[in-house]
């Protein structure tokens, strides 16, 4: 790697070696492989917490080598999404990823990976791309998707890593390797919450105290779901929707129950297991939380 491409820090053996360019992780990556090293990739947007430190530590008992993305992306953000004010915080992040021994970062510039400004060839995530997420940000799983391949041809990772806490990435990326026969391996993470249920996200540093209390509905609305699953889907919709009816200050954006196979709504009198997603914006931010319950 060339000094330009590089920004260390701290010992050289804990510290990653953090490369801004493409060039520079295809290098470092190459030198690894060389060695017959195992590489799995962590994409992330930064401002890690401890469920983006969960899918880091997976990573290392997956392969020998950790990479971790840190990219907020603008293709993925609409017009009025909070692009310009998503958290960036590199020096504690690469202090953490430090912490938990991840070999390479790779943290581009928009300019890096976006020479040209916008992108004319994009991954399309088709009709489940414009359900409940796709439905509220037109266009964002097509970000996601072009990113999320981009990483991948710049990687080439053996495995790569996400989160259930955004259930509905996860089914289109598994399906976009599958599709476009992609040679990698997905591996997908439970969601970390809080001792009380909150999902944790980078966007709950939005939230103040009492936006951080409301915003309890949506995994109170998930344990309302899975409780009822046994009366099936009128009741699971029923009684999750039931948890934000206590709450004011919380805009419910959709609550629906998906066959985690096709993600597509399942109709009443489905039985066996079903995801519940629910999206709600607590003042200006938006939160996601999902579930699965058993119908029936
Ligand atoms: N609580 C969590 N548990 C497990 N994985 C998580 C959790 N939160 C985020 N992730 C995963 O970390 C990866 C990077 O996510 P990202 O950087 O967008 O963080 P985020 O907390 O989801 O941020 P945001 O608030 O923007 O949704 C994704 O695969 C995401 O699903
Ligand atoms: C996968 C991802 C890093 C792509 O930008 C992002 O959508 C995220 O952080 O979940
Ligand atoms: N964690 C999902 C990425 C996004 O909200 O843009």
């Amino acid at each position: 790697m060339t000094g330009e491409a590089t920004r260390g820090g701290g010992t050289a053996t804990s510290a990653p070696l953090v490369a801004d360019t493409i060039a520079g992780i295809r290098g470092a990556v190459r030198e690894h492989r060389m060695a017959g090293r195992t590489v799995a990739l962590v994409p992330t947007m930064g401002a890690l917490h401890d469920g983006h430190l969960a899918l880091v530590r997976r990573a290392r008992e997956l392969a020998d080598v950790v990479v971790v993305s840190i990219f907020v992306n603008p293709l993925q953000f609409g017009t009025g999404e909070d692009l310009d004010r998503y958290p960036r915080t590199l020096e504690a992040d690469l202090a953490a990823l430090a912490r938990e021994g991840v070999a390479l970062v790779f943290a581009p510039t928009a300019a890096e990976m976006y020479p040209v400004g916008e992108v004319e060839t994009r991954v399309t995530a088709g009709h489940v791309g414009t359900l409940y997420e796709g439905a509220s940000r037109p266009g964002h799983f097509d970000g996601v998707l072009t990113v999320v391949s981009k990483l991948f041809h710049i990687v080439t990772p053996d495995h790569a890593l996400f989160g259930q806490k955004d259930a509905q990435q996860v089914f289109l990326v598994q399906r976009m390797v599958r599709d476009l026969d992609i040679p990698v391996r997905i591996e997908v993470v439970p969601t970390v919450r809080e001792p009380d249920g909150l999902a944790l996200s980078s966007r709950n540093r939005y939230l103040d105290a009492a936006q951080r209390r409301i915003a309890l509905a949506l995994s109170e609305s998930l344990a309302a779901a899975e409780a009822a699953g046994a009366d099936g889907l009128d009741e699971v919709l029923a009684e999750a929707a039931g948890a934000f009816g206590d709450h004011d200050g919380i805009e419910l954006d959709y609550l629906v129950v998906v066959d985690p196979d096709t993600f597509l709504p399942v109709v009443e009198g489905t039985t066996g297991l079903a995801r519940v997603l629910v999206a709600a914006r607590v003042g200006t931010t938006r939160l996601v939380d999902n579930a699965l319950v058993t119908l029936g």
